[in-house]
């Protein structure tokens, strides 16, 4: 069986990342294809006969931040350094899903913070986004984890995370808006006592490249 799976990706030509919990996969794919009967679809069909495993996968996949400690990302790569103005990521895509549906919502982190003798590596900012996004999430959740976390192991002099977000729930079915997106901030220290922080740092995000 193994070997078969060497061969594939042999073939594909790439190397696939993603390293599946068997138990788990059949577990749900199970379900899956009752639901796929339930939903009054021949889960024999061709097509189909190994979506419940795909779906299976997709959802693991989808939520596999459970499993990441993002407190550790952050202590994996922090190093003590001078610098005490502010340190802005902005644009980090966010690929989440709302825990009532079920449904992707998918948009832009920004965030900052103001270091306090610690610099962390900035590749970890968006690491930890991905964390706390891949699980089943509320927006607004989501956004207070983020600063959370970034406050708690970092202790910086203030954070600030802006997340726009469009929800598929509110796209697809339900209200059927296409366009709305929905934005939500949490602050902590200088950003919040300070209006000139929070307002360089808004305008920080809306500032373009080009
Ligand atoms: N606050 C918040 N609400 C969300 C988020 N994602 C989805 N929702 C909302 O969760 C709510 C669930 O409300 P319910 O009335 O129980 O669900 P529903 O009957 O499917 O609601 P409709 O979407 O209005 O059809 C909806 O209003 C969704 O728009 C999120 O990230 N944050
Ligand atoms: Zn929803």
């Amino acid at each position: 069986m193994a070997h078969e799976h060497d061969h594939e990706e042999e073939l594909l030509g790439y190397q696939k990342i993603e390293r599946y919990d068997e138990d788990k996969i059949n577990g749900v794919a199970v379900h899956y294809k009752d639901i796929l009967e339930r939903l009054g679809e021949d889960p024999e069909r061709e097509g189909l006969v190994k979506t419940p495993e795909r779906v299976a996968k997709a959802l693991q996949y989808l939520t596999h931040g459970y499993d990441i400690k993002p407190e550790q990302i952050l202590k994996s790569a922090m190093f003590k350094e001078d610098y005490s103005q502010m340190v802005v990521v902005k644009d980090i895509e966010v690929f989440s899903m709302c825990e009532h549906h079920m449904l992707p919502f998918f948009g832009k982190a920004h965030i900052a913070y103001i270091p306090n003798g610690h610099i962390v590596g900035l590749s970890k900012i968006p690491r930890v986004v991905d964390a706390f996004a891949r699980r089943l999430q509320v927006q607004e959740r989501l956004t207070n984890e983020i600063r959370d976390c970034i406050q708690n192991t970092l202790s910086p002099a203030g954070v600030a995370v802006v997340i726009e977000c469009k929800h598929l729930c509110m796209a697809m079915r339900g209200v059927q808006k296409q366009n709305s997106v929905t934005t939500t901030s949490a602050f902590t220290g200088e950003f919040m006592k300070n209006d000139k922080t929070r307002a360089e740092f808004l305008r920080l995000i809306t500032a373009s490249l080009d």
